[in-house]
């Protein structure tokens, strides 16, 4: 299957992977605050068909978030996708194996939120995935301490950079990766899902 998906060739793209249920403004904020401190030309928003990790019972269809997510992206370098429902998979690594092999003249680099980072060694090929791209961690409300001493920070202690060199991650060969502080938000899908968040 060839995906449709926007012009990359020789730009700087953020990948920021979701399930977006719903998506909310810290969403946003961290796309933003990523896209200054990477310097980076877009970021895609991958809406997740299902998180293989998450009990995908009740999450809404695709389409709808994807219409959520485009109306709170709601700017001219952030781009939602629904690439992974295209070429049929949940895994991470398998949508960077195909965005790779499609665009091999964009510069990647996934972003994720603090959380993500602690729970990566649970990831599908997690090892691998440090290996193809570089990778950016957002802080998180409540998260930071869990996220830097977890399984995959210790393994890849080594290829970590410091903040300040954010701006070169996206040139950077892989294994590479920094942690980005700055924002500590706690909001959450499920927060808002609870009610206790907008
Ligand atoms: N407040 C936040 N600060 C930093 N990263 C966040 C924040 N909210 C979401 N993210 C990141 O956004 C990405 C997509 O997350 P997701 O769509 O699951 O939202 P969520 O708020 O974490 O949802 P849920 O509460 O259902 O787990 C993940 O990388 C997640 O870490
Ligand atoms: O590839 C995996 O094994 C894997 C396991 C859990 C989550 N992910 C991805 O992580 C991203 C964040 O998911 P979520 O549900 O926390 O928004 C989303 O792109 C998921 O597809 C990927």
């Amino acid at each position: 299957m060839i995906a449709r998906l926007p012009p990359s060739a020789g730009l700087r793209i953020g990948l920021f992977g979701g399930s977006f249920n719903p998506p909310h403004a810290a969403h946003r904020a961290i796309t933003l605050l990523a896209m200054k401190r990477l310097h980076l030309d877009f970021v895609w928003w991958i809406v997740s068909p299902g998180n293989p990790l998450k009990d995908t019972r009740g999450l809404p269809p695709l389409a709808e978030r994807l219409a959520a997510a485009r109306r709170v992206a709601n700017h001219p370098r952030i781009v939602v996708t629904d690439v992974e429902q295209q070429i049929g998979t949940r895994y991470t690594v398998d949508t960077l194996r195909y965005l790779r092999e499609r665009c091999p003249r964009a510069r990647f680099v996934w972003i994720s939120g603090a959380d993500v980072l602690e729970e990566f060694h649970r990831w599908r090929a997690w090892d691998e995935i440090f290996e193809m791209v570089p990778l950016c961690f957002m802080d998180r409300g409540g998260e930071t301490l869990d996220a830097l001493g977890s399984p995959a920070a210790q393994r890849f202690s080594r290829a970590r950079w410091p903040e300040e060199r954010a701006a070169q991650l996206a040139g950077m060969k892989p294994p590479a990766w920094v942690f980005v502080h700055g924002m500590k938000s706690t909001l959450s899908s499920s927060a808002i899902r609870a009610g206790i968040a907008k």
